[in-house]
């Protein structure tokens, strides 16, 4: 008899499975998987120990830097702006498929912590101790892994700076053109941020421009990419998402931060933006797809402001 041509997937090997699980378990090595929302859903001891965590405790990624910060444990923080820290991280999180990098806690130790992400977004943490590595070496990485942020975060917002932004517009449009990856790319623009700065001085509106980027950042998901091009103006990058849904996510923005709020602690304030929002072609440069988000975000400040337009090119 001729072989099945297409042989079946061997069964789940649950014997296997759960022998995973009781290594993980019993393994000094820090094992967590992130859900596609950021949220931890699995963690081993060596997990909860290292950052914190009573077992059954599952807060999102950035909850649990906010706990860290907070009980001053877990994740070594040193920074009073905990916010400002994390929006830094998440210029870097869950960003490309897999990522590695040293991480200090609290308790003196170092990790060398990898991050695998799958296409679904999923994310496997794994990270082992280094604490006894050279520290002469672990300073030399530090101090180059330091510069290396530097060079690619905007030092007011912490955001993506425009280099880092633009790399990453350079990788979508690859993707784009190599796997047919859906991507959409929007600019936005404070209206009339000039009046800002007249009426309330320099220092406030640069506390307007972090604020702004907190409040984006608050509505995107861990794929999306957020960076400063330079003055009121920002760039997003919206993978695995269509026009429309992309719509969805930024016409969210205008009543976010067009209600009257505090910033800087001072006096309430409300402002509104203007956007622009295409979407990757397959024939697409990173300039001709940057051209036609900045396009619509003109014609959106000509149409008065305060408002998403769309470009669907072609
Ligand atoms: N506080 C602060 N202001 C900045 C910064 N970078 C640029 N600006 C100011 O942003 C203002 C931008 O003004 P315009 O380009 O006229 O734009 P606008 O007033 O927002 O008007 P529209 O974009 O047409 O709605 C200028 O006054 C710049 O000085 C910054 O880092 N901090």
């Amino acid at each position: 008899m001729a072989p099945d041509p297409t042989p079946s997937a061997p069964p789940p090997d649950t014997e296997a499975h759960a022998a995973l699980l009781a290594l993980h378990h019993a393994s000094p090595l820090v094992v967590g998987l992130f859900d596609p929302a950021d949220r931890l859903r699995y963690a081993n001891p060596a997990f909860r120990q290292a950052y914190d965590l009573a077992e059954g405790e599952a807060p999102t990624w950035a909850e649990l830097m906010r706990l860290n910060h907070r009980r001053g444990k877990g994740a070594a923080i040193r920074s009073d702006d905990i916010e400002r820290w994390i929006a830094t991280a998440l210029s870097r999180r869950g960003k490309v498929p897999h990522r590695a990098f040293e991480a200090d806690l609290c308790d003196g130790r170092w990790l060398w912590m990898q991050e695998h992400l799958d296409a679904a977004g999923w994310m496997l943490c794994v990270a082992c101790d280094i604490t006894q590595l050279r520290s002469e070496e672990r300073l030399l990485r530090q101090a180059r892994d330091v510069a290396q942020r530097a060079a690619l975060t905007d030092p007011l917002t912490h955001v993506s700076n425009r280099l880092h932004i633009l790399q990453l517009l350079d990788a979508a449009v690859a993707k784009a053109r190599s796997e047919a990856a859906p991507c959409c790319l929007a600019i936005l623009d404070l209206d009339h941020f000039k009046g800002i700065n007249d009426r309330h001085g320099h220092p406030f509106g640069d506390a307007v421009l972090v604020d702004f980027a907190r409040r984006v950042q608050a509505l995107l998901r861990r794929s999306d990419c957020l960076g400063r091009l330079g003055g009121e103006e920002f760039m997003v990058l919206l993978p695995e998402l269509t026009l429309d849904g992309a719509r969805e996510v930024l016409e969210r923005l205008p009543a976010h931060v067009a209600e009257p709020h505090r910033v800087a602690e001072r006096q309430e304030v409300c402002y509104t933006l203007s956007a622009g929002l295409t979407m990757l072609l397959p024939g697409d440069s990173a300039h001709s797809a940057y051209q036609r988000a900045d396009r619509a975000m003109y014609e959106a400040k000509r149409r008065g402001r305060n408002q998403v337009r769309v470009s669907r090119g072609g």
